[in-house]
């Protein structure tokens, strides 16, 4: 699987004519560009300043880089509907943003409902999403007027109709429906095939059942379409096809068993990014093209009315436009074994190099450094020696304490991932446009870590008053 997998063989030292050798442009955001001197720009913005500014680690989010993605989407299903997977990243900036051009959003959990509302997101353009939804996330999603619901089990089933009745709503609903794809990657991210734990599988006659039930709830809950969602992080359209081609084979099933001809099929999310130069991803267009040609072929050979079409981006609208820049903190060579290049954050701000092996490149970019390069492993802060951001990277062989790093393509699943692993606050998220940056995500301090933490006595005796109060810590 491209980007994830185990580490390749690890080389020690190669000579590469790097300097000022040009960003690649499928890993790097789209303002990304290089100053004579080796400092790497994002939204007109050098970021040596931007450290200066606001520290590291930190996540330079590419805010046009974003709203070109959520574009180009938009313009791929014209007449269907874009949810952009807020678990790849969300905050109040960006759901506005979202709304802002078009989109709609895929929320999860309660969390992201609040994080939507408290933008005025316009509810009927949510999605809400999830294999244990809670009662009571169920019953604000109803009463929020969320647009529609993805029913997961059949106990679900019961209990959102019971939530919309008591509540006097009708309440749109998808089902989700495992339709049996293998999706060639991570098994962790997986999610087409049989053997796992969201939706209603296709093969064992579940689906169809959960589509009976549902029907049979007509008085509270309206049901407008299926939905699957094959995996994450996918490189080819076989998949999506096999799944669009079976999903519209479920369809017909619906008609021909229960009389209806259900109006909408989402398709969900996917696609995958580049994370280094050897990844080559799908186009949204090609994608969007090949979804809308199977689909239309075959609802026209079965005599089937084409459903509106939904998609759920998550990585391939936010991942490219982001960068995670770091300041190295030390360089350990073991002679013979590897060199570690230590920078000040890791597995707390990247976890997907260690929960998926993912594969990721990082470039030196407050100088342009020596011409000769070594491959080292740049691993973070934590007491962990899986705390890995990047395996095998080239980096300048004079890459000393002090210097730079980024890392592309960690606006997706970074953030929203990230732990307060050791009492490490997680970094900041500044959006960088046309020359301005502005902080959408604050850096966590010591004190909003402390300020979760609930004892009664103050000092190490146990008594009340001497230790330092939370909002005195780290001063
Ligand atoms: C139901 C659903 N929709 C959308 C997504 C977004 O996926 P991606 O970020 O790969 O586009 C996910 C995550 O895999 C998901 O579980
Ligand atoms: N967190 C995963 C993707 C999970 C997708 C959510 N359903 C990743 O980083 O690749």
């Amino acid at each position: 699987m491209p980007s994830d997998g185990p580490p390749a063989a690890r080389g020690s030292a190669i000579a590469r004519p790097s300097v000022g050798a040009p960003l690649e442009e499928q890993v790097w955001p789209a303002t990304a560009t290089l100053d004579d001197d080796g400092v790497l720009r994002l939204g007109g913005l050098r970021v040596d300043e931007l450290a200066d500014r606001f520290g590291t680690p930190t996540f330079l989010l590419d805010e046009d880089d974003f709203r070109a993605r959520a574009r180009a989407w938009r313009a791929g299903f014209p007449d269907g509907d874009v949810y952009y997977a807020g678990k790849a990243f969300l905050c109040r900036a960006v759901a506005r943003w979202v709304a802002q051009e078009g989109l709609s959003l895929d929320v999860c959990t309660g969390g992201e409902l609040a994080v939507a509302a408290s933008v005025g997101f316009p509810p009927e353009r949510l999605l809400f999403h999830g294999n244990n939804k809670s009662v009571e996330e169920l019953s604000r999603a109803v009463a929020h007027g969320v647009g529609r619901i993805v029913l997961d089990s059949f106990v679900e089933i019961d209990r959102l109709a019971g939530i919309a009745r008591a509540a006097g709503i009708r309440q749109r609903v998808l089902i989700r429906v495992t339709p049996g794809v293998e999706a060639h990657t991570h098994e962790y991210i997986a999610t087409g095939q049989e053997d796992q734990k969201f939706g209603f599988s296709l093969a064992s006659g579940a689906a169809t059942a959960a589509v009976g039930q549902v029907l049979g709830a007509a008085d509270a809950l309206e049901l407008v379409g299926l939905h699957a969602h094959i995996g994450s992080q996918i490189f080819d359209t076989a998949g999506f096809g096999l799944a669009a081609h079976r999903m519209v084979g479920l369809l017909v099933t619906v008609r021909d068993e229960h009389g209806v001809e259900l109006p909408e099929l989402d398709l969900g999310g996917g696609l995958g990014i580049a994370y280094t130069g050897e990844d080559a991803p799908l186009a949204v267009e090609e994608v969007a093209d090949r979804l809308h040609t199977i689909v239309g072929k075959e609802c026209a050979g079965a005599g089937l009315a084409v459903p509106r079409l939904a998609v759920e981006p998550g990585r391939a609208m936010v991942g490219p436009t982001t960068v995670t820049l770091y300041r190295v903190g030390t360089v350990k060579e073991l002679p013979g074994l590897r060199t570690y290049v230590s920078v000040d954050g890791g597995m707390s701000d990247n976890i997907r190099t260690a929960l998926y092996d993912a594969r990721y490149t990082a470039r030196l970019v407050s100088r342009p450094g020596s011409a000769e390069h070594h491959v080292v492993t740049l691993v973070g802060r934590h007491c962990e020696s899986g705390d890995v951001v990047a395996h095998d990277v080239p980096l300048p062989a004079d890459v000393a304490p002090g210097d730079l790093v980024a890392v592309p393509a960690t606006g997706a699943y970074h953030r929203s991932m990230a732990s307060n692993y050791n009492h490490v606050g997680r970094p900041p998220v500044v959006a960088v446009r046309a020359g301005a940056a502005r902080v959408i995500v604050r850096r966590e301090t010591e004190d909003d870590l402390l300020r979760l933490d609930v004892d009664d006595v103050d000092d190490v005796d146990g008594a009340a008053g001497e230790g330092s109060k939370p909002g005195e810590a780290g001063r």
